[in-house]
């Protein structure tokens, strides 16, 4: 049975799955690659190690007893959004990547709000943020010259790979879109916003769909990683529309939970139209011609991964999340603020930083476990505020990501958003995204709501708990006002560790 590939080149690690017609997971694959964290606020990767990982990982499906590459028809992308990929003239990488959790650039996000103001979200429907490219391009322009006069093109990073495998350059709407370059109505790169800013237009790629085919394998690529020349690979989109469309959100009364390196709490927007004035992103769907919303906290699975790495670095996640359950809802009176790299929403503030708040010698490592996973549900209840203050109502959502695998974090969500939470049979939401962009777009299936009925299982439901739900909100309330007390403290410890 024919079959493609879903490649989902994440923060931490590129996950390569292989799915047949009828939607069936016949193998996954995984290969990690670091992140560099030089300066405080400085996030960066090399993109010859998604290269290198993405031929190593499809390499790896090949071996698998249940994988038959050779039935491979079609290959998508699905990627971690924003980051830019500065190219030369040889379409080679002019220096590392920076990425969507990288803040260097509060003075060019200034810039920008001081040269365009209510213009910029007028054209591009969101504000300007330091995690997303148009600042980073500025950021170059100004610290490193010469890298951005060397500059032939720039790229997001599944565009860089999908570049490298193909021969053809291109970038898709919906990471076109998180540029922040894109006029919305006409989308088109804006004009307006490369003159003010004296970026060329060539250095922007063409722009496709997700679904558009972009030509097929290159021959030597194909070879290396024992694929058929034959693959035809198509656009693929920004992860977290990938991820909405691989869990069936595809419907406004829809709510995703995503936990992967960010969190993010998003839905399908049927408007074209509605604006969030920059509270909420906005952006350009994989569906072509849709849109959806979100809004992000910048350290969710971050959060966890760095007090893992930290305080147990011998443990699997599994175990470490599990032993939250020798504590309690509320962790014994700790409460923990993910704003380990700064936060997006609500507050778009690069400078924040985490804390702990009301540590007492009662308390065990069970306890600061739950507060850190408490901590970033808290984290996920201020974005669906947003939401509800715009008068969006939600019952439900459907929960996806590395964070999703924990039967405890997920009745937590449940108890701390008071809604039905919903866990898939592949929670791997971007990389069966991905895959279904190939089904589609290989003409498998008429549209992805089609699509999504064949490849979008449902696993789990957990339901809010009354009791749990008002102990939880009194602790929200809380989780609440360490925002506004915590900020002048660790913008003072930033400024102080930098001087
Ligand atoms: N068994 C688990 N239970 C809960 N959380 C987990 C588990 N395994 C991994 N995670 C979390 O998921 C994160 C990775 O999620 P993933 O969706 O793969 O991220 P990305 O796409 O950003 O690479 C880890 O950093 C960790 O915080
Ligand atoms: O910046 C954003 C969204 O605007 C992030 O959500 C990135 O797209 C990274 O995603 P993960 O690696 O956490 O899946």
């Amino acid at each position: 049975m024919a079959a493609v590939i879903g490649v989902d080149l994440g923060t931490s690690a590129v996950k390569v799955l292989l799915v047949d017609e009828t939607g069936a997971t016949l193998a996954t694959g995984s290969t990690a690659y670091p992140l560099q964290q030089p300066k405080p606020g400085y996030s960066e990767q090399d993109p010859e190690d998604w290269i290198r990982s993405v031929k190593a990982a499809i390499i790896a499906l090949g071996k698998k007893p249940e994988a038959d590459l050779s039935q491979v028809a079609g290959l998508s992308f699905s990627g971690q959004m924003h980051g830019l990929v500065l190219l030369s003239a040889a379409m080679r990488p002019l220096r590392p990547a920076i990425l969507w959790n990288d803040t260097r650039t509060t003075a060019e996000v200034n810039q920008i709000n001081q040269t365009m103001g209510k213009r910029f979200i007028e054209i591009t429907r969101n504000r300007a943020l330091e995690g997303f490219t148009l600042p980073k391009l500025l950021w170059v322009q100004k610290h490193e010259p010469e890298n951005f006069a060397a500059a032939k093109m720039f790229l997001l990073p599944k565009d860089y790979v999908r570049y490298r495998m193909t021969g053809v350059a291109g970038i898709d709407y919906s990471d076109a879109a998180g540029t922040v370059m894109l006029d919305e109505d006409k989308r088109r790169w804006s004009p307006a916003i490369l003159a003010t800013f004296n970026i060329p237009a060539s250095l922007c790629p063409p722009l496709i769909e997700a679904t558009d085919c972009v030509g097929t394998l290159d021959p030597e690529f194909a070879a290396a990683v024992g694929l058929p020349k034959t693959v035809k690979v198509f656009g693929g989109g920004a992860d977290n529309a990938c991820g909405a469309v691989g869990a069936g959100v595809l419907h406004p009364d829809q709510l995703l939970l995503s936990i992967g390196t960010s969190g993010v709490v998003l839905t399908y927007e049927p408007d074209s139209k509605t604006t969030y004035n920059g509270k909420l992103h906005y952006f350009d769907h994989v569906v072509p011609g849709q849109h959806y919303s979100m809004g992000v906290t910048l350290a969710a699975g971050h959060s966890l991964n760095w007090f893992k790495k930290t305080f147990a670095p011998d443990e699997d996640f599994a175990t470490l999340v599990a032993s939250a359950a020798a504590s309690r809802p509320g962790a014994n009176g700790l409460l923990f603020t993910p704003y380990l790299v700064g936060e997006r929403t609500p507050y778009a503030d690069a400078k924040i930083r985490g804390s702990f708040i009301g540590i007492d010698s009662r308390q065990t490592r069970a306890d600061f476990v739950r507060a850190v996973i408490e901590g970033i549900t808290f984290s996920f209840r201020d974005v669906l505020a947003v939401y509800q203050d715009s008068g969006r109502t939600f019952k439900s959502a459907i929960t996806i990501g590395g964070g999703s695998q924990s039967p405890l974090w997920l009745q937590i969500q449940a108890d701390i958003l008071n809604l039905k939470i919903v866990s898939l049979k592949n929670n791997q939401g971007p990389g069966i995204g991905a895959a279904m962009i190939a089904a589609v777009g290989l003409g498998w299936f008429a549209s992805f709501e089609a699509c999504a009925k064949q490849f979008v299982e449902e696993k789990a439901t957990y339901v809010p708990d009354r009791k749990q739900v008002e102990r939880y909100t009194r602790y929200y309330k809380l989780y609440h006002d360490v925002y506004p007390a915590t900020w002048p403290i660790t913008a003072g410890l930033l400024q102080t560790e930098e001087s």
